[in-house]
């Protein structure tokens, strides 16, 4: 199991991290060549298939085992009014993925995936980030550690999500903290606020930039100052799934704020993600492009707990199976081939 022992272990985790094998990609991407389409017509179905065969480091992967983990979060922050929603909620929509009524739960179902859910202190919020930083670096570390634990032996590809009242609060600072720009550029209406909470989510991000940003000079200080345990859990789960060179299915815009920390750290960061959907929230589409990640699915979710990601499973396993069940030219005796 994947531990880090202190925030130098995490950062030297980051600064070493292991690379897609570039034999098996090149291997598939001679299989693509040779199979029953025009070059390139299966489009980015093939680039899923080349990007999944460098992490499995096979010509022909598979992707039999799904894992889903929702983690779940209180936020100090959204004292200040920053949702449309109240906080008890988060502990409510536990016991609702617990008892299988949610979207992620219907949804993992529909696409094979195996779903689990951490739910980290909800009794103990964060502190509010405009005052005080979210997290001690112990809470911060134990956060990352849930993460990382949470990979199972055997996944072959990983889908991470959250629940947390307030959340896109602590990512929207994340995203401005660790990739420029002023609070306005990342915040959005989350779970529905009006103009009024909006202008107090403006002011809550620039109230936290102002406070902590000198203090971010990592990605272990800027999660703990400015982000959530549910979003230190994401990341810590993205960098293990790395560590084991498992491949990550990203969902929306607070888990892709998760990484945005660990990526201006060290931009390679994302090579093992796919960015499965854009999201509704406003800043989502400004993200993925700092983050140089295309996403699959433009669906106008905006929802979170990992339904995007559970979405564009379908689309990895066909990518996957005409990649390795198609006939290539010569098997079909089809001319024109290579
Ligand atoms: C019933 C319900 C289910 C949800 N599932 C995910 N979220 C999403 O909404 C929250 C983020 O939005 P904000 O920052 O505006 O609070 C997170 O919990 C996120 O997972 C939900 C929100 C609600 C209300
Ligand atoms: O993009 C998301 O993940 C999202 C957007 C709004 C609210 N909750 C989640």
């Amino acid at each position: 199991m994947i531990r880090f022992a202190d925030p130098a272990a995490f950062a030297a985790a980051l600064a070493a991290l292991p690379k897609a094998d570039g034999a098996s990609r090149d291997a598939a991407l001679d299989r693509q060549a040779l199979l029953t389409k025009p070059a390139g017509a299966l489009g980015r179905l093939e680039d899923i298939a080349v990007f999944m065969a460098g992490w499995q480091r096979c010509e022909r992967p598979r992707v039999d085992a799904v894992q889903a983990v929702v983690f779940a979060g209180n936020h100090g922050v959204a004292a200040q009014g920053v949702s449309a929603y109240p906080p008890e909620v988060t502990v409510q929509m536990v016991a609702n993925f617990k008892a299988g009524g949610a979207a992620i739960n219907a949804l993992t179902k529909a696409c094979g995936a195996d779903l689990s859910v951490v739910a980290l202190d909800l009794d103990r919020p964060t502190g509010d980030i405009t005052r005080a930083p979210a997290m001690s670096a112990e809470e911060c570390l134990d956060a990352l550690n849930q993460g990382a634990a949470s990979l199972r032996e055997g996944t072959q590809l990983l889908l991470v999500g959250e629940m947390g009242i307030g959340n896109t609060t602590p990512a929207a600072a994340l995203c401005a903290q660790a990739l420029g720009g002023e609070a306005r550029d990342w915040i959005g209406r989350g779970t529905g606020l009006d103009d009024a909470g909006l202008a107090r989510k403006a002011a809550a991000v620039e109230a936290a930039l102002a406070l902590h940003g000198p203090d971010c000079t990592t990605a272990f200080e800027t999660l703990r100052r400015l982000g959530g345990r549910e979003i230190a859990a994401m990341a810590g789960a993205i960098l293990a799934a790395r560590l084991r060179r498992v491949p990550v299915l990203l969902d929306g815009f607070i888990a892709s704020a998760a990484i945005a920390p660990l990526a201006r750290d060290n931009a390679d960061l994302t090579q093992h993600c796919l960015a499965a959907h854009c999201s509704a929230e406003a800043g989502h589409t400004r993200l993925l492009a700092a983050l140089k990640l295309e996403p699959l699915l433009n669906l106008g979710l905006r929802l979170g707990e990992g339904t995007g990601a559970a979405l564009a499973v379908p689309i990895v396993r066909a990518a996957l199976a005409a990649h390795g069940e198609m006939a290539t030219f010569q098997e079909a005796a089809v001319a024109g081939g290579q």
